[in-house]
């Protein structure tokens, strides 16, 4: 049913689900548009309203191909929207669930278009701070790029850090989506343009293979992950981007490329991926549904954050992006987390290495089937030990004589004969 959303637009249906609200087509003056209609909570939010009109010029003028344009912004009694360009397509979520893993060449060609919107946006003085598949937008009315790859558009420029601020954005919080935070973010730097790098080269990865780098499990064993592991090479993966995923997954910001430099190297590559077919990562893929290590919870602010892995999660409970009613999507979303101390990531970091020691390769490169066999084998072991133990015990009971005034029924083990 339409409805006016202030004097210039009408929305028609709902065409999405967020955490913060819906996204409806609708109607302006210049043709269609997609109209993002916040939550009537945060709407209510008089201090939230007051940033949205303060930043209205930064989220109004970042205009490129490769950025959903907002046009407009409307504060209509409980109504607060942001008017966007309208793009024909899905996310790239929606094309990795569907695909599982796309081609090296659609892959880098997608990730150029998004790093050239993100060169733009830094240029522009503008962190997106939320960079990930959902909040990329595959525009399937342009002419597709090399390899028939989609036209990608970056989109919710700034959002998260709007809609967070200002009660969340205090030193002990983070903002994001675990699988893609960089590590100077859980360490509590000031984020900069250097964090889009390590989450725009964390979705290539995820196209390539289907999962996160350092994704899986509960939340904590996620950040920690971030801030100590590095990232094994990944058979089969063409040379040339795995050495581009490495350099944007650097731990030292200053040691990625620059957005521009991502694109313009990644565009390079494009001729020699022609032909590559898709990764063969079977095993990875089942990562997702590792159960998360005892003892992890030290992080999570509420329970929706436990078992954050967004790769191959999309069904699980949305996480709200602030207090107030549960959002209507089923999708996980950006979350404020509690800031690990020093303390407690140098003690992650002592407990990567010890399991860097262990034979596998850590708790997120084990399958589902692994899982099921390692503790099978264990079952299966402790049966063993307490089936002699309880023999033994039995043995003894009858063989050996209880000490002098002892009684029978205190006397429960093994005794020396006098
Ligand atoms: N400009 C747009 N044009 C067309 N469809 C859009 C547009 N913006 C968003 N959508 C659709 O609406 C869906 C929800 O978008 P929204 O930005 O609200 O949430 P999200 O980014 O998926 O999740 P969250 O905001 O919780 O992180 C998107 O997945 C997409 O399918």
């Amino acid at each position: 049913m339409a409805r006016k959303i202030g004097s210039r637009y009408t929305v028609h249906q709902v065409i999405g689900r967020g955490s913060a609200g819906s996204v409806w087509l609708g109607e302006g003056p210049d043709g269609p548009v997609a109209v993002k209609l916040l939550r009537e909570d945060l709407a209510a939010d008089q201090v939230l309203v007051g940033r949205f009109v303060q930043e209205r010029a930064a989220l109004t003028g970042l205009d490129h191909p490769h950025v959903v344009g907002v046009h407009d912004m409307v504060v209509d009694g409980s109504d607060l929207a942001l008017v966007m360009d309208l793009v024909q397509g899905s996310d790239l979520r929606t094309r990795l669930e569907r695909d599982g893993v796309l081609s090296p060449l659609v892959a880098a060609s997608v990730i150029a278009d998004v790093a050239d919107g993100l060169a733009a946006a830094h240029a522009a003085g503008i962190v997106h701070r939320d960079v990930k598949p959902e909040n990329v937008l595959l525009d399937l009315a342009a002419p597709p790029g090399p390899g028939g790859a989609p036209r990608a558009k970056l989109t919710d420029f700034g959002i998260a850090r709007l809609v967070d601020a200002p009660r969340r954005t205090r030193a002990t919080r983070i903002i994001g989506t675990p699988d893609y935070l960089a590590p100077e973010i859980i360490e509590g730097l000031e984020p900069r343009a250097a964090v889009d790098i390590y989450a725009t080269a964390t979705v290539l990865y995820e196209l390539l293979t289907g999962t996160t780098p350092f994704g899986g499990g509960h939340t904590g064993a996620v950040l920690r992950r971030h801030v100590t592991e590095n990232v094994p090479p990944v058979e089969g993966m063409p040379d040339g981007l795995w050495r581009i995923i490495s350099e944007c997954l650097a731990k030292a910001p200053a040691s990625r490329l620059r957005a521009a430099e991502l694109a313009a190297r990644l565009r390079a590559l494009l001729p020699e991926l022609a032909g590559v077919g898709p990764l063969a990562v079977p095993e990875q893929r089942a990562a997702a549904e590792e159960v998360p290590t005892p003892g992890e919870a030290v992080y999570a602010e509420t329970d929706a954050f436990a078992g954050s892995g967004t790769h191959r999660r999309r069904r699980g409970p949305a996480v709200p992006l602030v207090p107030g009613p549960q959002p209507d999507s089923t999708r996980d979303t950006h979350t404020s987390l509690r800031r690990p101390s020093a303390q407690e990531l140098a003690s992650y970091a002592e407990e990567s290495r010890a399991q860097r020691d262990r034979p596998a390769a850590g708790p997120h490169r084990r399958t589902r089937a692994q899982m099921i066999r390692r503790r099978r084998t264990l079952a299966v072991l402790i049966a063993v030990v307490l089936l002699l133990a309880g023999a033994a015990a039995a043995w003894t009971a009858f063989a050996a004589e209880p000490p002098a005034g002892a009684s029978a029924t205190v006397y429960t083990g093994w005794y020396p004969r006098l």
